[in-house]
């Protein structure tokens, strides 16, 4: 491990080194389906052919001739049915038109759609072989263009970007089969510490149930990373350093939590001090200060976080996240950052940054008022239970008054 600087460096700089030591995943071509969710485009993707792919109708009625309807009420002789589905295309005398339900193509022949609502089969039933139509309709009325959601050739989506729900469908509507992606990161969570002890069991004096691994693991799942390895580990270097040496080459990201402070019991800062391509380092933060990150010889990136819990998932959101976003190929690494007024007044971190859990308010404005009490933040498991978010309160502030505008992220709904 390189030396710990003489002086403490910025958010910005711990997490411009730690993105640069990143080595983007191998993309994969992979066929469409639902584990694709959540997958980053490796390529732009452009569609296969229009959008919709043919003239269709937008409502259950009648296919007809607009000019037949020019004068109303008008009979029309119905010839047959285009359910969706349907591959016919009639021919249409003047006079004629045919059933034609949302989402069938629209006949050739036809040029307009009149809904059911507006003629004689509103009351008869769609069982007829006349209909009165009572509206006139003008041309292309209630039909959807071909090409006019997207054209065959035109872009649906950009390298960088996430499949959410809407872009994968929109992308297998236009046709594709297979997509280059970046996948998920393989992530593994390692916890150490002597006084943790499993969800419910009987706590001896000094013991607290164990939260982080569970606290970690679900920040991955709410990034998208939903299958990572947990590992307990005793705290004991031999134990520490073996259980590194099995998870890095199979492994993209270790996060680990504890042991990274001065203490004597910090097994996670004395393992990864024989480590080159690691560094310690005190960031200016509250809370999250105590990092140790870089690249592991074995090949994974190593983030030993701090073991208090906020000061953890405040690092994973700083840190870890942006990091783990550069490996799959993102090109938006961080939340966006959103203006909420400060519903009440609290004491910031006066020299650091400080990124503080918050709770929404909802009016007029966004308001937020914080979640922990600003001054004892980085134990406050309890209080940012409720965190729906953070304010980043840059340093040289010295205190937030009520009615301040300030800088948030949210994390939560
Ligand atoms: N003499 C100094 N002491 C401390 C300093 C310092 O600069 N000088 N820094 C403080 C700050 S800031 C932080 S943050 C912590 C970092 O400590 P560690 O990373 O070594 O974490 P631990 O001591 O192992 O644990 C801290 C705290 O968190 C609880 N914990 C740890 N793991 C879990 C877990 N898996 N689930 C639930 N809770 C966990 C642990 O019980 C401790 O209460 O150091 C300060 N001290
Ligand atoms: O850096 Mo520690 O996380 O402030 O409590």
């Amino acid at each position: 491990m390189k030396q710990q600087p003489q002086d403490a460096i910025t958010v910005e700089e711990h997490r411009a080194r730690l993105l640069g030591l990143v080595k983007p995943l191998p993309a994969r071509t992979l066929p469409v389906g639902p584990a694709l969710h959540g997958a980053v485009l490796a390529s732009d993707v452009y569609a296969g052919h229009p959008l919709p792919l043919w003239e269709n109708s937008a409502m259950d009625g009648f296919a007809v001739r607009s000019a037949d309807t020019a004068s109303t009420p008008a009979q029309l002789e119905v010839i047959g049915e285009v359910p969706a589905g349907s591959s016919w295309d009639p021919a249409l005398l003047p006079g004629q038109c045919v059933k034609i339900m949302t989402g069938a193509p629209l006949p050739t022949a036809a040029d307009a759609v009149v809904r059911i609502e507006d003629t004689s089969a509103a009351s008869t039933g769609w069982d007829v072989s006349t209909v009165q139509v009572n509206v006139p309709v003008p041309a292309g009325k209630d039909v959807r263009a071909s090409g006019e959601d997207r054209s065959a050739g035109e872009l649906i989506a950009r390298e960088g970007e996430e499949l959410t729900a809407a872009r994968l469908s929109a992308l297998v509507a236009a046709g594709s089969a297979e997509l280059a992606v970046r996948t998920a990161p393989r992530v593994a969570v390692l916890v150490t510490g002597a006084e943790l002890r499993p969800p419910g069991e009987e706590l001896a004096r000094g013991q607290i149930p164990e939260t982080n691994s569970l606290l970690i693991s679900g920040l991955l799942a709410e990034s998208g990373i939903t299958a990572a390895t947990i590992v307990h580990c005793v705290d004991d270097l031999q134990a520490v350093r073996e259980k590194l040496e099995e998870l890095a080459p199979a492994h993209d990201a270790i996060l680990s939590t504890g042991g990274v402070g001065p203490g004597d019991y910090d097994v996670m800062r004395k393992v990864l001090v024989d480590q080159p391509g690691v560094y310690a380092t005190r960031v200016l933060v509250r809370p999250g200060q105590p990092q140790c990150a870089g690249r592991l010889a074995g090949g994974a990136m190593i983030f030993a976080l701090p073991g208090n819990p906020v000061s953890a998932a405040v690092s994973f959101e700083l840190f870890v996240r942006p990091v783990l976003r550069a490996m799959q190929g993102h090109t938006q690494l961080q939340r966006p950052r959103l203006q909420a007024i400060a519903a009440v007044g609290w004491k910031a971190a006066g020299n650091r940054l400080q990124v503080l859990p918050i709770v929404f308010e909802h009016g007029d404005q966004l308001r937020c008022a914080p979640a922990v009490a600003a001054s004892r933040i980085s134990h406050s498991v309890g209080g940012f239970g409720s965190a729906q978010g953070y304010a980043l309160v840059p340093a040289g502030i010295e205190q937030i008054h009520p009615g301040d505008r300030v800088e948030v992220l949210r994390t939560a709904p």
